[in-house]
């Protein structure tokens, strides 16, 4: 039998000639399995299972007995070194592993987990002599209990589980909501071994605007300011302060919290930030700022991507005004929640979006062909006539003109536009159809309307496929064919690899902070292989979406 760490040798062997070949991300792998913590590890590894199959057993069950015996029984110096707590300590140790008295036994978690389980968390500490260390508070309005204060060194504070700021719900099954602290104290007082706590958790928020402490003149201390940018996930552990928040970014690199502007602060400077804007009448909304990204177009069919560009432009023509009650000042933070999907549900609506050219299609047609059952896309709807060989609801769902025009009055299209006198659209309902068959649904769509999608039904996941470099552009896209927006096709030039990074890059800084994922389509295998991964975990690992889409009550 070879050792773990043989194993590991002739692996890190063969890998060492596949850095020789230059194969690719084989110099990293080779750095990883060679390095000197992993090989302690495996021997750590191989010790503890040697020891295993040895199954050692105390020849005692219980020394600190035996060494009662012999401080009782005999008074030499010996005895001294017996009685000291360290020695006395080891052989409680000892005694525990020997007896395999592990304790304490936590009780089991409970059967009938409530609806919004994903923000609940139910924490069990072993009550000892020690009071629990924290304190409680009642918020007079709404009548819910909260952890005031944890006291730094005390049961809850080790625990590292209870927060200033969760919300207590129940204490070993009594609902402690409407309840006076003190009654909520003589339950604590009351339980006896174990105290099993349901709280809701800290607030989590994910930042729909940049902010910069140090550009912030408002702020009492810009040191402890935490800068954020749009997309961003934090954790808020402390909203005592109507003004401003403690907040930590996720995932959890620094253990302290930062000082972040509350919900109302942010939105009031947006608003005086926004009125002092010059000409602000004609700062329009998002889709119509540049002119860039206003020739994005994606889709599978020629035609229907084609509307798309003439639509873009005539949106740019008609937006003259807006006010500061419209998406511009869109709401600064979204509160946000752990989601699992369960699998009784529809799937997550996988959205992709890309700057035109990038290969948003290229890579939709080939997930669908990758494996057809699982990935699909809607059909699109189109009041042009139906032509030899095409079926309706294949190609299209071919529908008159009146019908088509009904369907728009009754905001039944994600988008529609016309092309060449004919319509063009995709519908829910075709989202839907996908979805209720219980199939992924990959649409790719521009990015405006992400907004418009994101709703508690469809729960989006938004992929954004990015540009690689102009080099790497021209490397990869050295046979491919671009369709202009004449719907001629015709091969890269290299002012379309810069003009791609470049809408490419704005359409990641305006709306970015509703990307889920950023794919960067370089290679197209591996750039597909790595969006089937991605849309797996969307569809089957814990993500943080808006709490309204979860919460049962809203
Ligand atoms: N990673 C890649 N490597 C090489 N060629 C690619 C890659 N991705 C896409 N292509 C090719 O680039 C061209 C443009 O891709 P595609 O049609 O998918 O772009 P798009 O983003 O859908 O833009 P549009 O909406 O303007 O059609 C196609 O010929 C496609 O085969």
């Amino acid at each position: 039998d070879l050792g773990a760490t043989e194993v590991l040798s002739s692996v890190v062997q063969d890998v060492g000639q596949a850095v020789s070949r230059n194969v690719g991300g084989a110099e990293l792998l080779h750095e990883l399995l060679g390095a000197p913590w992993l090989r302690s590890l495996l021997k750590i590894y191989e010790c503890l299972v040697q020891f295993q199959r040895l199954t050692p057993s105390p020849f005692l069950p219980s020394a600190s007995g035996l060494s009662y015996e012999v401080h009782t029984h005999t008074l030499t110096l010996k005895t001294h070194l017996l009685s000291s707590p360290h020695i006395q300590a080891l052989l409680s140790a000892h005694d525990s592993v020997a007896q395999s008295d592990y304790g304490p036994v936590l009780l089991p978690l409970p059967d009938e987990h409530p609806e919004d389980e994903e923000v609940m968390r139910i924490v069990c500490l072993v009550k000892n002599n020690q009071p629990l260390g924290a304190t409680i508070k009642r918020d007079e309005e709404t009548g819910e209990i909260y952890i005031a204060r944890v006291i730094h060194g005390g049961l809850a504070d080790r625990s590292g589980l209870l927060h200033p700021g969760d919300l207590l719900v129940e204490v070993n099954g009594n609902p402690v909501v409407g309840l006076e602290p003190e009654k909520v104290i003589q339950i604590l007082i009351n339980s006896q071994g174990t105290i099993l706590f349901k709280v809701i958790p800290n607030m989590y928020i994910k930042a729909m605007v940049d902010y910069c402490p140090l550009q912030d003149s408002s702020i009492p201390c810009p040191n402890a300011g935490m800068a954020f940018s749009r997309g961003d996930l934090l954790e808020v552990v402390d909203q005592s302060d109507g003004q401003w928040w403690q907040a930590r970014k996720l995932p959890r690199a620094a253990a302290c919290a930062g000082l972040i502007p509350s919900a109302s602060t942010l939105k009031s400077k947006q608003r005086e930030h926004w009125w002092c804007q010059p000409s602000q009448v004609h700062t329009c909304i998002r889709p119509c700022e540049d002119s860039l990204l206003s020739v994005t177009l994606s889709g599978f069919r020629r035609s229907f991507r084609l509307w798309r560009r003439t639509s873009a432009r005539r949106r740019r023509q008609s937006c003259t005004s807006c006010s500061p009650g419209s998406s511009t000042l869109a709401t600064p933070y979204e509160e946000v929640a752990l989601y699992q999907r369960r699998p009784q549900e529809n799937h997550r609506l996988i959205i992709l979006i890309g700057a035109s050219g990038v290969g948003v299609t290229e890579l939709r047609k080939r997930l669908i062909k990758l494996n057809p059952s699982t990935f699909q896309g809607p059909v699109p709807h189109t009041s042009r006539p139906i032509r030899a060989g095409e079926q309706t609801g294949r190609e299209y769902h071919f529908v008159t003109k009146e019908l088509f025009e009904y369907m728009v009055c009754n905001h039944r299209f994600v988008e529609y536009g016309e092309y060449k006198g004919h319509l063009y659209g995709t519908s829910t309902d075709a989202i839907d159809e996908v979805l209720k068959r219980g199939q992924m649904c990959i649409i790719d769509v521009e990015p405006h309307i992400i907004q418009t999608l994101r709703t508690r039904k469809l729960k989006p996941y938004v992929i954004f496929i990015k540009a690689p470099s102009p080099e790497s552009l021209k490397q990869t896209r050295r046979d491919a064919q671009i369709v202009t927006r004449y719907s001629i096709s015709r091969a890269f030039t290299e002012e379309d690899f810069t003009e791609l990074e470049e809408v490419s890059r704005l359409m990641e800084a305006k709306y970015k902070q509703f990307f889920d994922s950023v794919l960067v389509n370089d290679d197209l295998q591996d750039a597909c292989m790595q969006l089937c991964s991605i849309i797996q975990q969307a569809q089957d690992k814990p993500q943080w979406l808006p709490v309204s889409w979860i919460r049962t009550d809203e």
